[in-house]
């Protein structure tokens, strides 16, 4: 029987629909990422699949059954499916242990190898406004886990994080699936959190399902620009430009290419010609945008393996050709 079953939902807003006509299935285990623009339905259709809104039209089945919306049960929401809202809310002035103790329903030693887990252990005796930001996000993530929720839908759960909390998130995320046996769906607005962690990622625009797949095939093969753009820096490509990278890279449905599918030469007269117009610095490449007759291009460049090359350090200002990168099948 199918872990979770979403079926043709749709909720009305003011004009038009915050979810139109959207139907998927998740196995259990299967981790799902959710990704489209502000006010594209993300949180309505986590919310809806939590049973905490009615939908208009469409149907949410967990195991089989049918989740009852906000509208037909008089305390909303599912016992085995746990929501964290962007907005979530930690009791004031209490203790940390107090506060999980109060939505305590496992023994204390599953509770302790949770909140192991979750990473709060050394701060289950402060008091709740004695926290960070990643430290609360954790026990609310904590106090969620303790009613031992199947299914996790966690919304937006990095955001206002910095680097260093956002990872010990991102690395207790990953043990709640493989230590807890939990299954997850996140939505996320940062590609460097869906595309490594994701089974299959949905983008969702004025509440349809615009692409559903891989993230190796959202980020390699997107089916437009706006499910392109979601995932990181691309290229619009003239009709001839797409025909010559179609041979290798680049076989998107729509005419895309990311920067690194492009290479920069001083004397590759095959290239397409143009000159530099920005360099951006990213640690790890830079990437250089390059003004052509028809079109700009933003080519990807690895600051390591370009150090021993001939073609490297252009300036701004600078006469380059644009050629197509060398294929990669396992890309
Ligand atoms: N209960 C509601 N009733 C009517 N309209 C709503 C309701 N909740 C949200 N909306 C509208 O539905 C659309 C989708 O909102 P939603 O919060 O699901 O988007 P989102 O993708 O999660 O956005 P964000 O990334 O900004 O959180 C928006 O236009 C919003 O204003």
């Amino acid at each position: 029987m199918t872990f979770l079953k979403v079926s043709g939902l749709r909720i009305r807003k003011e004009e038009g629909f915050a979810l139109n006509d959207v139907s998927f299935s998740q196995a259990k285990l299967q981790k799902i990422a959710i990704a489209g623009e502000t006010g594209s339905g993300k949180s309505s259709l986590l919310k809806a699949i939590a049973g905490l809104n009615q939908p208009d039209e469409g149907e949410v089945f967990f195991h089989g059954e049918r989740v009852l919306g906000a509208g037909e049960k008089l305390v909303p929401g599912h016992p085995a499916i746990g929501y964290l809202s962007q907005h979530f809310e930690l009791p004031k002035s209490l203790r940390i242990e107090q506060v999980l103790q109060y939505a305590n329903k496992i023994p204390d030693t599953v509770a302790h190898t949770l909140y192991d887990v979750c990473e709060i252990t050394h701060v289950l005796s402060r008091k709740t406004d004695h926290l960070s930001g990643g430290e609360r996000q954790r026990v609310a993530l904590a106090k969620l886990l303790i009613g031992s929720p199947q299914l996790l839908l966690l919304d937006e759960p990095f955001t206002n994080l910095d680097m260093v909390h956002k990872n010990i998130l991102k690395s207790v995320i990953d043990d709640i699936g493989h230590r807890l046996n939990i299954t997850c769906m996140l939505v996320s607005h940062d590609p460097a959190d869906t595309l490594p962690w994701a089974d299959q990622i949905i983008i969702l625009k004025d509440g349809q399902i615009v692409q559903k797949d891989s993230p190796q095939n959202i980020y390699r093969r997107p089916v437009n620009a706006y499910a392109a753009g979601l995932f990181g820096t691309f290229n619009l490509l003239t009709p001839s430009q797409s025909n010559r990278l179609s041979g290798g890279v680049g076989q998107a449905p729509a005419p895309i290419a990311r920067p690194e599918d492009l290479c920069l030469s001083r004397t590759d007269n095959t290239g397409w010609s143009g000159t530099v117009k920005a360099i951006r610095f990213f640690g790890s490449h830079r990437e250089i945008v390059v003004a052509l007759a028809e079109n700009a291009l933003t080519i990807a460049e690895n600051v390591l393996i370009v150090k021993a090359s001939a073609d490297s350090d252009f300036r701004r200002g600078e006469k380059v050709f644009v050629v197509p990168a060398q294929p990669n099948p396992t890309r």
